[in-house]
């Protein structure tokens, strides 16, 4: 069975004092997290070593970095690389979020290196995928996730593949308040499948971990995470409000 999460994405949000607030009022919540389920919080670079402090008696309780370099090491001011994460205790990284790829130029084949790192770390990347408004109204969304995935992934081996994460986030739905219908998620999470299947084999695809991201919220979340191909989210605003990523996490289905 394949693992089910609900991964927050705090992005550039929170003081450190907020955001063990935070994670404090989750494993607080008294969530029994059934065999398989997983809660991660990315959180902001400075607060990794903090926040795996904090969820480290909590088994199914795991922490992200939002992002890594792509390269070893060197002269490079002011990046973080794989070996630091891994060097930390953290256990996976969030790569090619769409923020990153638009306001950084993170481009596929740069995100194909930085996945080498994360897994050469040990560090499950968590690697975001997902189309603009323009595409999607082209109708031309599986092309352009199939170059996605192709261009960063496709190098990897099955062994390697089995390490990560596919986060879907259409652009469109990101902090905006629309949200892709369950059959759109549905659509595309399956369309993601069936290609990791075509290049991977069956039992690869079935064995992978597919969230949807984008304006997901309680009220939400029971619909998309009920479509038999989303396995969870990666949930940005809502996973600022505890009581709201707490009953996110319940609706993991
Ligand atoms: O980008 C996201 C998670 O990585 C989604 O953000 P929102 O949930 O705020 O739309």
């Amino acid at each position: 069975m394949r693992k089910k999460i609900a991964a927050a994405n705090w992005k550039m949000n929170l003081t450190l004092a907020q955001g063990e607030q935070l994670i404090n009022d989750v494993l607080q919540a008294g969530i029994k997290l059934p065999e398989g389920h997983e809660v991660v919080f990315a959180v902001p670079f400075p607060y990794l070593m903090r926040a795996k402090a904090l969820v480290k008696n909590y088994p199914g309780f795991y922490v992200a970095a939002q992002n890594c370099y792509s390269e070893k090491s060197g002269a490079f001011t002011g990046e973080v690389s794989a070996e630091m994460l891994q060097s930390i205790g953290v256990d996976f990284v969030v790569l090619g979020h769409s923020e990153r790829r638009e306001y950084f130029q993170e481009s596929n084949a740069m995100l194909a290196k930085k996945i080498d790192l994360a897994l050469a770390n040990g560090l499950k990347p968590i690697f975001c995928c997902g189309e603009p408004l323009e595409i999607r109204k082209a109708e031309t969304q599986n092309e352009y996730v199939a170059r996605q995935l192709e261009e960063s992934l496709y190098h990897l081996t099955a062994e390697q593949m089995q390490q990560v994460v596919i986060a879907y986030e259409p652009i469109w739905a990101i902090g905006t308040g629309l949200t892709a219908s369950a059959a759109q998620a549905q659509d595309m999470h399956a369309y993601i499948r069936a290609q990791i299947a075509n290049k991977y084999g069956k039992e690869i695809a079935l064995g992978l971990t597919i969230l949807y991201g984008g304006s997901a919220k309680p009220s939400n979340a029971g619909e998309l995470c009920a479509c038999p191909d989303v396995d969870g989210g990666l949930i940005g605003g809502a996973s600022l409000v505890a009581a709201d990523f707490t009953a996110i996490i319940g609706k993991l289905a």
